[in-house]
């Protein structure tokens, strides 16, 4: 098995491409072109090779390159005074002195010198500060940035392998180890005088080695799998003639034993130069981020700054603005609203330094605070008066949906109508009652056309007589819909009147539909109920009618008889005949009566309420009770008071009602031994005017126990008895908008009676 080796070359051109990219991207987003000034000291035939290698590169990612070439002997002084020159030329953003430099100048104090921010090598001992406490986004030095990179090539994450990285110099192994060890590595460093350097090297999962030592490294020194990084270059000369290149690595050998592994050439030493690109690159865009102006300035820190005298270097010297326009005095204050910083104001002066004394800052300063806070206040005002308004229009919205909502579940809806104008506002839910599409004015006609066509009529005459009188009014009306639906409405409307020609309604329709509908169903169940407590009434009647129509019955024979004897004699005697048939008819119209009376009664007829004598309602139920009575030994009594009110009521259901109460009395009274059993049917005017008809007993009473029930549905004493009579005769009565009540007597029994309004005739 043979090691992955790492293509150095074809990363480090996956390098260049990001950098020509992000030189494309700064340019267009107004920054300047990334400039790198290579000093070279001397002929070292290498360095010039490396230097051609630099600036070639510079330009080919759309760079500029700027080289200096000194002379060996060139002293430290003009060394470092380039270095100043070029430390303030603001088209230079990186500097690389290229080494090894001359035994006669320090280098470093030449790194020393170099500006930071330009220090693209990494060697300033700002930045090697920097990179030794952990700060990644600076300068790093590009050989071992360059080795990261090939790294996680391989790597995803080294986050806890050991690395051994042999060679302690600035320039390759302490940043090298500085990199593995803020990746999280175990990092060792070896060294000149390391001992065991091949068993430490089988222990690293990565092996960095960089000491420009050919073959210090075996096959047999790494570990299996191991990822190998050599850095070293040495040109050794061959047999040939030619030189060529070697690592620290025996790679023949590290090749097998390896997990991947970079070659000489073609490795580590294209990176380095890529990576430069790529730290060229960095110190622009840090340098276009830093434009600082003292306007960046102002608007970042929000405190105010003042050039004295701009032509002096400072600050703010590099700015784009300031180099071109050489202002000699510039003051700049934040000018701030409510904690934001809304603009800055920027005074310059191009004639004279110290134009913006302190006096007159302290004028301006003031003047703005004044500004500010009267803004303040304003503001507040102003903040302060649309919370309020959003309050209460969220208020107003919701009250509003609240109302729409209950319209809704109220089936309810509203109107409002000018009389003058004519205007006619409703509710959505009134649109939705009336089914018309939703309007912004509606007609009176409108209301009419959709009134059912029996009702048009009060409909119209109760708006026009609301028009002319201005009076709150009420009524109940039809629709009839589009799809041929009924739908009930009830209106109610008050008028308010703010002067005496402008009268305007407020008022809300209901649509009743269901109401009317539920209290249509209830009445016909009750008038069924009614039928059938009625004919179960007579049902228990029927003996004693039977006998009562048997008996004219029985008349009209015997007279029958009797009259063919009158007509048989020699001489009929036709006097005697007559009457007897008179007797017939008589007596024949009696049992008709009686039938008659029962076939009302039994049939099942609508409610039909007219004006009726009382007084001959009850008359005309004592014949189906006569024999009853008779046959319970009941002496049955009638008190009528004459020439009373007519009662506006349905006739077969009050006789229902009168018949009950005296059947009822009747069987009250069957226990009853020790006296005589009376039973009196009473009808008077009482004190306030209304119509009592009374049944009296003289039978068992209330119990007192029971009172309170007698008139409940399926409440019954009889053995056999339903009980509905008594809550069903209730139930008429009311529907009458009477009373039925039953009280005990001052002696034996008790008496049922009830009380009903005169009717009042309509007046035309
Ligand atoms: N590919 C690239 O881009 C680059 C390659 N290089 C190459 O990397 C190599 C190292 O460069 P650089 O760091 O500048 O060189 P230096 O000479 O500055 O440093 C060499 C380091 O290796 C150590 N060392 C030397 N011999 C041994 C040994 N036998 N066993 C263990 N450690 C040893 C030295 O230890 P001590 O400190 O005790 O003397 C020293 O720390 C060179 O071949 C150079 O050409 C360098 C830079 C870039
Ligand atoms: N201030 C400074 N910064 C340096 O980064 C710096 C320096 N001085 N002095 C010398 C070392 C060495 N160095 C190399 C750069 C590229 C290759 C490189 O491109 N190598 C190619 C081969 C190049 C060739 O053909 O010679 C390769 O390994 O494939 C090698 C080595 C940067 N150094």
């Amino acid at each position: 098995m043979t090691a992955h080796i790492i293509d150095g070359n074809a990363i480090a051109a996956e390098v260049r491409r990001e950098v020509a990219t992000g030189v494309t991207s700064l340019l267009a987003a107004g920054g300047e072109q990334p400039g790198l000034a290579v000093v070279l000291v001397g002929n070292d035939p290498a360095s010039h090779v490396y230097v051609a290698n630099k600036v070639r590169q510079t330009d080919t990612v759309g760079m500029r390159s700027f080289r200096y070439d000194l002379p060996a002997d060139v002293s430290e002084r003009d060394l470092l005074s380039l270095i100043g020159r070029l430390n303030a030329d603001d088209a230079i953003h990186g500097i690389l002195v290229q080494f090894p430099l001359p035994q006669h100048i320090d280098s470093r104090r030449v790194v020393a010198t170099i500006n930071p921010e330009k220090d693209v090598d990494g060697f300033n001992p700002l930045n090697v500060g920097r990179v030794a406490t952990g700060m990644m986004d600076v300068l790093t030095p590009c050989t071992p940035l360059g080795v990261m990179r090939l790294i996680r090539s391989v790597h995803d994450d080294i986050a806890g392998l050991g690395a051994l990285v042999i060679g302690a110099s600035n320039v390759v192994g302490r940043p090298m180890a500085q990199l593995l060890l803020e990746a999280q590595c175990t990092v060792s460093i070896a060294h000149i005088r390391t001992t065991d350097l091949a068993a430490r090297c089988r222990q690293a999962d990565i092996l960095v080695v960089a000491t420009g030592v050919p073959d210090l490294i075996r096959g047999a020194d790494v570990k299996p799998g191991a990822t190998v990084i050599d850095v070293g270059i040495t040109r050794v000369d061959q047999p040939s003639g030619k030189s060529r290149l070697v690592g620290d690595v025996i790679f023949d050998e590290a090749v097998k034993v390896a997990g991947a592994i970079t070659p000489v050439p073609g490795g580590v030493g294209p990176m380095t130069i890529a990576c430069l690109m790529a730290n060229t690159l960095s110190a622009a865009r840090a340098a276009a981020a830093r434009a600082v102006s003292a306007l960046h300035y102002v608007i970042r820190t929000r405190e105010s700054v003042g050039l004295d005298d701009a032509s002096v270097r400072n600050l703010y010297s590099d700015d784009e603005y300031v180099r071109q326009k050489h202002p000699r005095s510039v003051l700049c204050l934040p000018v701030v609203k409510q904690t934001k910083l809304v603009g800055a104001l920027y005074l310059e002066n191009n004639l004279t330094p110290y134009a913006f004394t302190p006096d007159r800052v302290a004028v301006l300063e003031a003047s703005q605070a004044a500004i500010s806070l009267e803004n303040t206040r304003l503001y507040s005002e102003v903040q302060r008066e649309n919370t309020e308004r959003k309050r209460a229009e969220e208020e107003l919205r919701r009250s509003d949906a609240y109302l729409a909502e209950a319209q809704r579940l109220s089936r309810t809806g509203s109107f409002g109508w000018n009389v003058a104008t004519g205007e006619i506002i409703w509710s959505d839910e009134t649109f939705r009652i009336f089914d018309y599409d939703k309007a912004p004015s509606v007609t009176v006609d409108m209301v009419v056309q959709r009134t059912h066509p029996d009702d048009r009529a009060a409909v119209q005459q109760t708006i026009d007589r609301a028009a002319r009188d201005g009076k709150d009014f009420s009524h109940e009306y039809r629709l009839l819909m589009p799809d041929g639906s009924v739908r009930y409405i009830q209106a109610v409307a008050h008028a308010t009147k703010d002067a005496p020609r402008h009268v305007e309604f407020v008022g809300a329709v209901t649509d009743v539909t269901a109401t009317r509908r539920a209290e249509e169903a209830l009445r016909q169940s009750q008038a069924e109920l009614a039928h059938v407590t009625r004919l179960t009434t007579l049902g228990e009647l029927t003996a004693s009618i039977a006998h009562e129509v048997n008996q004219p019955l029985a008349t009209i024979v015997t007279n029958g008889e009797v009259c063919l004897r009158w007509l048989a004699r020699e001489v009929p005697d036709l006097a005697e005949v007559r009457e007897a048939l008179r007797d017939m008819i008589s007596n024949g119209r009696r049992a008709g009566g009686i039938i008659q009376r029962l076939r009302a009664l039994s049939k099942r007829t609508e409610t039909q309420k007219v004006g009726l004598d009382i007084n001959n309602a009850i008359s005309e139920m004592i014949p189906l009770v006569h024999q009853e009575a008779l046959g319970r030994r009941v002496s049955l009594r009638l008190e009528l008071a004459p020439a009373l009110p007519a009662v506006l009521g349905d006739r077969v259901q009050l006789q229902q009602v009168i018949i009950n109460l005296i059947v009822n009395g009747i069987e009250a009274m069957a226990p009853v031994t020790d006296r005589s059993r009376d039973l009196v049917v009473r009808s008077q005017l009482d004190d306030s005017g209304q119509v009592l008809v009374a049944v009296e007993d003289s039978g068992v009473g209330i119990d007192p126990g029971n009172a309170k029930q007698i008139f409940n549905a399926f409440f019954t004493t009889k053995p056999s008895g339903m009980g509905m009579g008594l809550s069903i005769c209730r139930s008429i009565i009311e529907n009458h908008g009477g009373k039925l009540w039953a009280t005990r007597n001052a002696g034996p029994g008790a008496t049922f009676q009830f009380a009903l309004q005169p009717h009042q005739e309509p007046r035309s």
